[in-house]
């Protein structure tokens, strides 16, 4: 019996994630929870009528207490956070952080106490921070196992698929393209050297290409120029999220050679040290995944023989990560200083 929780559910990443997990034969009940309560149980309350196995439960909360988030999280097998702020034109994925940090810290500690074993995938920005905000509030409550904790980083590989077809050719359904370290700007970094099949970039092409990758979410942003619900991307995320969240799911259930990013916390994953060491020792970092029962089953070293146009997106990658993990985690550790 798989329960499936939506944190958030009500938002423009939430419907659609959850029309997705709604719809597939591997999870058994979908909890949706969300602080918009009329939203949440409208949302429900359609998705309920959908004539697929999956049973839908819709949760808010009364007044102040957290009873809804609890009663939603309670004995899931996978929580997938969408839950906080979108940006607006001109904002940064950092721009979130004074919200969305809050907002991830209190998911997760209700998470900690009434699905400790959980799986969870957090999609809510800036993720290069409010990764490890979950990470050291899972470890604060003593329930930290780093192989269940994934930073949803799936949207980046999704349009490297995309844009990559787009020069190349080869179909997206053909193409496995690691994207690796962060996800904003300068921290997401495709390794088309790394790519199946081989993938040749024209040197005309390569800039505009890795800068459309990394400025993916700005460019939705952009174009959905601050109005409608959502500001940034929606349902590009809510397949991304989906695609990782059923991978979680068929790995759980036996499935092997499921193999995709994210951003996970090294010291506690198998082959972690190896990527630690080459990435300068940055404890989190979004690389390529083996998935199994237990959640990560290991994970492999996507920075060795780079090409040098990819070292030097490393190096600009490696000047910007450092802080944003530091935030997450002094959110959590040093709260005063904040
Ligand atoms: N990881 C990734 O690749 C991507 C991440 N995102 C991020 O996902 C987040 C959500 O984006 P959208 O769905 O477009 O925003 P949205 O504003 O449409 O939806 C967010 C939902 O979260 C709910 N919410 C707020 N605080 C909550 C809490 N404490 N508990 C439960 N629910 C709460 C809101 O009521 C709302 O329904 C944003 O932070 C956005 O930046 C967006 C696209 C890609
Ligand atoms: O750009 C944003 O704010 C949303 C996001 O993470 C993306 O689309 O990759």
């Amino acid at each position: 019996m798989v329960k499936a929780v939506v944190a958030g559910a009500a938002g423009g990443i939430g419907q659609p994630l959850s029309l997705l997990l709604k719809l597939s034969p591997l999870v058994d009940e979908l909890a949706l929870y969300d602080v918009h309560q009329s939203q949440v149980q409208g949302v429900s309350v359609d998705l309920s009528h959908i004539s697929s196995p999956a049973k839908i439960t819709g949760y808010d909360n009364t007044g102040d207490s957290l009873d809804g988030a609890k009663a939603a999280m309670k004995d899931a097998g996978i929580i997938v956070i969408p839950a906080g702020v979108p940006r607006k034109p001109g904002m940064t994925r950092d721009d979130l952080f004074k919200i969305n940090a809050g907002i991830v810290k209190g998911l997760i500690e209700v998470a900690a106490e009434v699905a400790p074993k959980a799986f969870i995938l957090v999609i809510s920005n800036p993720v290069n921070s409010t990764v490890p905000i979950a990470a050291e509030t899972l470890k604060a409550k003593g329930v930290f196992d780093a192989k269940k904790l994934f930073g949803v980083t799936t949207l980046d590989v999704v349009r490297s698929e995309t844009f990559v077809s787009e020069i190349t050719g080869i179909k997206t359904s053909d193409l496995n393209i690691p994207v690796v370290g962060g996800h904003s700007g300068e921290t997401i970094v495709p390794l088309f050297s790394k790519a199946t099949p081989k993938v040749d970039i024209p040197d005309d092409k390569y800039a505009a290409l890795v800068n459309r990758i990394q400025y993916g979410g700005d460019e939705v942003v952009k174009a959905k120029e601050g109005k409608g619900p959502g500001g940034s991307a929606t349902l590009s995320m809510a397949l991304a999220g989906f695609r990782f969240a059923e991978k979680v799911l068929k790995a759980a259930k036996g499935e092997k050679g499921l193999v995709e990013p994210s951003y996970v916390y090294l010291p506690g994953v198998p082959g972690g040290d190896v990527v630690k060491e080459a990435n300068g020792g940055l404890d989190f970092f979004s690389v390529p995944v083996e998935l199994g029962p237990n959640g990560v089953e290991k994970v492999t070293n996507p920075l060795t023989d780079l090409t040098d146009k990819e070292s030097s997106l490393l190096k600009e990658c490696l000047k910007k990560l450092p802080k944003n993990i530091e935030d997450g985690v002094d959110f959590v550790k040093a709260p005063a200083q904040k």
